[in-house]
């Protein structure tokens, strides 16, 4: 352990929930065995009384900046109190600043056009990775949807998402339309998105810095157009590790399909150019292959996920915070 005078601050606001999922109890110790003195900062009082802070770690978007959009007066006070000691302190290191992460939480839509843009740049570098095509509905009207869908390429069955990730639960609840009857269970403000068939297989690429990891989840069936009623489902019955839904199980002429698995350099690639467009580094990404095509897409990103089954992730942090501490630098996403 190094003298006093050499250990720097890394102040942190997650919520309670995530604080234990992710055993950030332990966190403590492996900061301070690296000369990092992990502090937990109460928004509800001057961070300026609580500081100095040489890091700052933050997951906002859960809970408070949710709370602060809906109105709430006490939310967005801490909002005030979070952005105005980061104007104040512009040497402080921000992980990831909040503007950044607003970005990805407060609109679907904007993300994916950012993404959009990002792909068609990967394309030039001869690795296809796309967004699956995409359309806002702000409106229940059947007429402009029905409209919207057919000019934006989408075809039925597909997939419906509220504009908003916010995390709060609604933000999660997805529903499947098969057919222009279903239209009329369209919540609004929406994103439709085209449904790559990928034989219930996801990726999820959790990336700290500039290392990732892969980790393989389960996820929505090949879908057929039909007379079906509109399904809606909550991601996490899809996407965790458990999930264990009709959803996920592939029909039986589906079963024997071969399974595309993930190339490494493919993903390597598609890391660094997400992250130079978003300029983040906590994040994770969902990533689908096409079964017909092995086009990769990029069908959701999620600011400081789970990181369920990315080996050492703590140490991995911890190191990763004493590099920036080190070289003071923004993450520009590798060149390789
Ligand atoms: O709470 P919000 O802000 O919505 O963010 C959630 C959490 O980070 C989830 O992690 P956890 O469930 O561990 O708390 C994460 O799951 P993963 O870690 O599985 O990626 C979700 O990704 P999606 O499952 O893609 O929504 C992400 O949307
Ligand atoms: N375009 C798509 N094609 C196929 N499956 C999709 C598509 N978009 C989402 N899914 C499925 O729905 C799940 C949840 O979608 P996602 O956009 O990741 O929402 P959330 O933000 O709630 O995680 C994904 O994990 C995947 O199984
Ligand atoms: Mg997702």
């Amino acid at each position: 352990m190094m003298n006093n005078a050499n250990i720097k601050r890394v102040g942190f606001w997650i919520n309670d929930l995530k604080y234990k999922k992710l055993g950030f109890e332990k966190f403590k110790t492996i900061c301070w065995n690296s000369g990092l003195e992990l502090v937990k900062i109460d928004l509800a009082r001057s961070l300026e009384e609580q500081g100095p802070f040489d890091v700052i770690i933050q997951k906002l978007t859960d809970t408070i900046l949710y709370e602060a959009d809906q109105g709430d007066p006490k939310a967005q006070q801490k909002v005030c109190r979070f952005q105005e000691y980061i104007c104040d302190h512009p040497d402080v290191i921000v992980i990831d600043p909040l503007n950044k992460t607003t970005q990805l939480s407060r609109n679907r839509y904007e993300m994916y056009s950012t993404l959009h843009d990002c792909a068609s740049d990967i394309t030039k570098l001869d690795t296809e990775l796309l967004v699956p095509d995409f359309v806002e509905l702000p409106t229940i009207d059947v007429t402009r949807n029905k409209a919207a869908i057919r000019e934006a390429n989408i075809g039925y069955p597909f997939v419906c998402k509220p504009r908003s990730a916010d995390g709060s639960e609604n933000s999660h609840t997805l529903c499947i339309i098969f057919n222009e009857e279903g239209l009329r269970d369209i919540r609004v403000p929406s994103v439709a998105q085209k449904l790559i068939k990928h034989n219930a297989v996801m990726y999820k690429v959790f990336v700290v810095g500039d290392i990732h990891h892969v980790v393989e989840r389960p996820s929505l069936k090949n879908l057929k157009p039909g007379d079906y009623s509109s399904i809606f489902f909550h991601s996490r019955d899809v996407s965790k590790s458990t999930s264990c839904s009709f959803l996920t199980k592939l029909d039986i002429e589906d079963q024997n399909k071969a399974l595309i698995k993930p190339d490494k350099m493919t993903l390597t690639k598609l890391v660094n150019k997400v992250q130079r467009k978003i300029g983040m580094c906590l994040f994770g990404i969902d990533v689908v292959i096409e079964n017909d095509t092995g086009r990769y897409y990029v069908i959701d990103i999620n600011y400081f996920p789970g990181y369920d089954g990315f080996p050492d992730f703590l140490q991995v942090l911890a190191e990763y915070i004493l590099k920036r501490l080190h070289t003071k630098q923004m993450p520009q996403g590798r060149t390789d």
